[in-house]
């Protein structure tokens, strides 16, 4: 609570945020930056000499940072008393604490949800009502005071304690005009001491508008927004002139013990420094955009806009129009669409914050308001909130045209401008939209989804397999996942956040005139067709500027324009398209099967949203005949990828659970039932360690040189390759009949040499395997057996872990010896389900996709984020958060 200096009245704002100085606290050292006090107590006995400072002794009542803070606030709020409480709800707990119960509250009727919730809290605990208007015309809050009072007096009502301001309205942005209002209040009730007039500057912040001058008693600001700016923080300040309500306060925030702690004050006071600078850009940013939105037709919500009803009101009490800015799309799953497809906007609640947000306040800040109050207070359902930031505006526009067009809520017309697409239900499209176009097709005909698929671990014959071998392989719990969502702007687009990528395709600029006629015909077809293949090769590298070969998307990219093509089967109704967006938990290109994972996840999906199969509804699980078919394309996929792929790795994504799998005899032939033979649960009772070396390498060119090799001295691969299948022929006994763990170790170490004989393997494994043998615990001395698995050339290992009685500590040794080496590791069961469909995911995961409101506290639903939480989790969360939904339909497994 410190009176302002006077001296520096004539600083302009931002010289007045920058400039920290309170000649009442100098710094000991003379330290530029305020030290934060990160104290407790302050030592001494009142009035003795060894007392360092009178004013401070407990912080709760006071403190060094919070009192250059307070007084730093006062000089940029131009007032006498500031007071820094922990949030900006706290603000309001202080001051309506002076309202005794039975007497009541005015309120505006589009307020904060946060302010409703605690409002009502003191009607159900205290007996304190609020009274809810419309604030924007002072006549009706003119009207209220005047029945209120003479209610009173008449012994007919409770008294009016006070009148609760906010302009802008959050989040319709009307305005109240303050001096009206203090006017209208004033007129029937001439004393603070009796009513006290109190406003929310939240939305404009003192350096936008000082109500205090506009016959405001006490102001408030949730300093988490525009005062500290980087949503690091939360704070609330208090300001007033009054000297009693300031005291009050003061005795207030000491009883509870709310007041701003030490290194919160010191955050704000940093923040407070670029308010200015920060605003002036947020807001110069929400013109442009306000002025976008509104150009194309929706309504918009935003003071700065000439067509603003409340515009000059706004004028004639703030110096600018904010950087908040709410719109209208006319259809509540529209807006979800729009608020989940921006990449650069952050769908969040809360504002004022240097980075761009975006939330649908119904969803989300206004959640706790009851739907029918909502309603009645007419806030539409379909409300998109923009809290623009301080990132490029030409950035902004073009991440939100771009979450526009997705969501087909605009169209691209050949002048390359947008238009506004009409739906049903937006009948009140404005004159300022040149053109309206047909409604995009319903959503639900390619509804979103979620599919996933195992990579695998091969014990016994990579390699070997690809020349007739058989391998055994199993599934791990590591797993690809895809999401498919639809378009509407004729685009197809490929997100790939593990390689950094996103590409997108004009539907009907895709090669579709070399499709075969066989697939157009509806055959699934076995062989890559070469010429299809050269031109979408051709599309990709001409089209994603000059993507390579060198490239790791370059495959990932073709084999899903070939997978796409060939499920579509002719060209697709030009208003559609489709999002498919991939993670990865497999580590990519080390021997897991991360592109069979890949490739079995996006052939579901496709096939599922084309109707190529059919995922009845009722049943759990996914047939075998379905994921035959799922297979077959998952095949082709990898061939794109892969060259000359045995097709196990697919086999094993596909169907999950262990398997014995034997190539087709004639390499023409898809895959045939007889070839898969499952091995139970064989293998999954078995403790794997997989050691992913770190060293990057690739199957095709590695499958390449074995087969040179077997072209060059077929007599000593081919010996090789009989070993080979004698060890599988062994360990598939073993395994059958829960097999000698000792001799099923050595095959693994034999299989492992006849590997380094075809030259696949790679030092860093080798590394692995003497480290791994012999691996000593608790002075005992364990042999583990460890091989390459999958390609080889670096990549991963696997190791038998013994199932004795100290099978953990052994485990956790070679995690940590192996660790300290670099190399990753991952501790894996094996044999789980293979693909699996999550259809509806929105629904399927809505309690994953709950979340408690950062700005009310409350339990919100799905925000429609689907997709930005898919891509920002980390891979440990992403794991749990999906595989945490219950309704996965699922091909096989153990
Ligand atoms: N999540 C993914 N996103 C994009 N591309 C992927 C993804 N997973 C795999 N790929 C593609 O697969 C390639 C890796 O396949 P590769 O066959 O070389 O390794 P692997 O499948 O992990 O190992 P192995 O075939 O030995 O089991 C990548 O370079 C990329 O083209
Ligand atoms: C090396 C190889 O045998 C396994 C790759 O995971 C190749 C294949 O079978 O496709």
């Amino acid at each position: 609570m410190a009176p302002p200096s006077s001296s520096q009245a004539t600083w302009s704002f931002s010289t007045l945020c920058a400039t920290v100085s309170d000649p009442d606290h100098p710094d000991q050292y003379g330290s530029s930056s305020v030290p934060i006090y990160q104290s407790t107590t302050f030592k001494g006995l009142p009035g003795s000499a060894n007392k360092a400072s009178e004013e401070f002794d407990y912080s709760r009542s006071g403190n060094p940072t919070r009192t250059v803070l307070q007084q730093h606030l006062s000089k940029i709020q131009g007032c006498k008393y500031s007071m820094a409480v922990a949030t900006g709800m706290a603000c309001l707990d202080v001051i309506t604490r002076s309202v005794k119960p039975g007497e009541c509250i005015i309120a505006g009727d589009d307020i904060y949800g946060g302010t409703n919730r605690l409002l009502g809290l003191l009607a159900s605990n205290g007996g304190i009502n609020t009274k809810h208007i419309d604030t924007t015309d002072a006549s009706i809050l003119e009207e209220t005071v005047r029945q209120t009072v003479k209610d009173h007096a008449e012994g007919k009502g409770p008294r009016l304690a006070m009148v609760l301001l906010e302009t802008p309205t959050n989040p319709l942005l009307k305005v109240v005009d303050i001096k009206a209002c203090t006017a209208a209040v004033r007129k029937h009730v001439a004393s603070v001491r009796d009513t006290v007039i109190v406003m929310d500057n939240t939305m404009m912040s003192p350096a936008l508008m000082r109500p205090l001058e506009l016959g405001v008693d006490v102001v408030y600001d949730s300093a988490t927004k525009f005062l500290s700016g980087h949503h690091d923080l939360m704070a609330g300040v208090v300001a007033t002139n009054d000297e009693q309500l300031a005291k009050s306060y003061a005795f207030v925030i000491n009883s509870v013990g709310n007041a701003l702690a030490p290194f919160e004050s010191f955050l704000l006071l940093r923040g407070l420094k670029t308010l200015a600078i920060r605003l002036a850009a947020q807001q110069s940013s929400s013109q442009v955009i306000a002025t976008h939105l509104h150009s194309l037709g929706f309504a918009t919500n935003y003071p700065g806009l000439p067509s603003h009803p409340g515009r000059d009101a706004h004028f004639s009490q703030a110096k600018g129009a904010g950087a908040v800015i709410s719109f209208e799309t006319g259809d509540a799953a529209l807006s979800q669409r729009i608020v989940g497809g921006t990449r650069l906007w952050g769908v969040s609640v809360s504002f004022g914050c240097v980075n761009s947000l975006i939330s649908m306040p119904c969803l989300m800040s206004h959640a706790s308001i009851d739907p029918k109050v909502r309603a009645a207070r007419r806030l539409p359902e379909d409300l998109i909130r923009l809290c623009v930031g301080i990132e490029d505006v030409e950035d902004l526009i073009a991440d939100l045209n771009d979450a526009l067009l997705a969501a087909g809520a605009v169209q691209r017309q050949s002048d390359g401008s947008l238009v506004r697409v009409a739906t049903a239900t937006n009948g009140s499209v404005s004159e300022t939209s040149n053109a309206v176009t047909a409604a995009p097709p319903s959503s639900s005909s390619t509804p979103s989804l979620i599919v996933s698929s195992p990579g695998k671990v091969i014990l016994f014959g990579e390699h070997a397999v690809v020349h007739g071998v058989t391998a055994l392989a199993a599934s791990v719990s590591l797993r690809c996942y895809c999401l498919l969502e639809p378009r509407y702007d004729g685009r197809l687009s490929l997100a790939l956040p593990d390689l950094n990528i996103e590409h997108s395709w004009a539907l009907d600029e895709l090669p579709w005139d070399a499709l075969p006629a066989s697939v157009q015909a509806g055959d699934a077809p076995i062989d890559l067709d070469a010429k299809l293949l050269r031109r979408i090769v051709h599309a990709v590298e001409a089209t994603q500027g000059g993507l390579t070969e060198s490239d790791r998307s370059h495959a990932s990219c073709i084999a899903f324009l070939y997978l796409y093509m060939i499920v579509v089967g002719g060209v697709p109704q030009k208003a559609g398209g489709q999002s498919f967006t991939l993670r990865s938990l497999l580590p990519i290109g080390a021997g897991l099967g991360s592109s069979a994972a890949y490739s079995s996840s996006l052939a579901a999906a496709l096939l599922h949203s084309q109707q190529k199969i059919s995922l009845s509804e009722d049943s759990e699980a996914i047939s075998a005949a379905t994921a035959q078919i799922i297979n077959r394309y998952a095949f082709l996929s990898e061939k794109v990828i892969h060259g000359n792929p045995s097709g196990v790795d697919n086999s094993v994504s596909v169907f999950g659970g262990c398997l014995a799998f034997t190539r087709p005899k004639a390499p023409r032939n898809a895959l045939k039932a007889n070839e898969l033979k499952l091995l139970g649960n064989g293998l999954g009772e078995k403790r794997l360690l997989l050691t992913d070396t770190g060293v990057g390498r690739d199957t095709k060119s590695l499958v390449a040189s074995v087969g040179k090799q077997l072209e060059l001295e077929p007599e000593r691969v081919g010996g090789i390759l009989d070993e080979i299948q004698a060890i599988v022929d062994e360990a598939t006994k073993l395994l059958s009949s829960g097999g000698d763990e000792k001799t099923l170790g050595k095959l693994i170490s034999r299989n492992h040499e006849l590997l380094v004989q075809l030259g696949v393997s790679h030092p860093s494994l080798e590394t692995i395997r003497t480290t791994l043998s012999p691996l000593v615990v608790d002075s005992t001395q364990y042999a583990l057996d460890t091989k390459l698995t999958g390609a080889g050339g670096g990549g991963c290992a696997v190791t038998l872990l013994p199932s004795s009685s100290n099978a953990a500590a052994v485990q956790e040794e070679a995690v940590k010896t192996l660790t300290k080496l670099g190399m990753q590791c991952y501790p894996t069961t094996v044999g789980g389900a293979g693909v699996s469909v999550l259809l509806a995911p929105e629904t399927a995961l809505g309690k994953g996709m709950m979340g408690r409101d950062g700005e009310t506290g409350d339990v919100t639903a799905a925000s429609g984020g689907l997709r930005q939480r898919f891509i920002g989790l980390s891979n440990e969360e992403l794991g749990e958060w999906l595989e945490g939904g219950s309704m996965w339909k699922r091909a096989g497994g153990a």
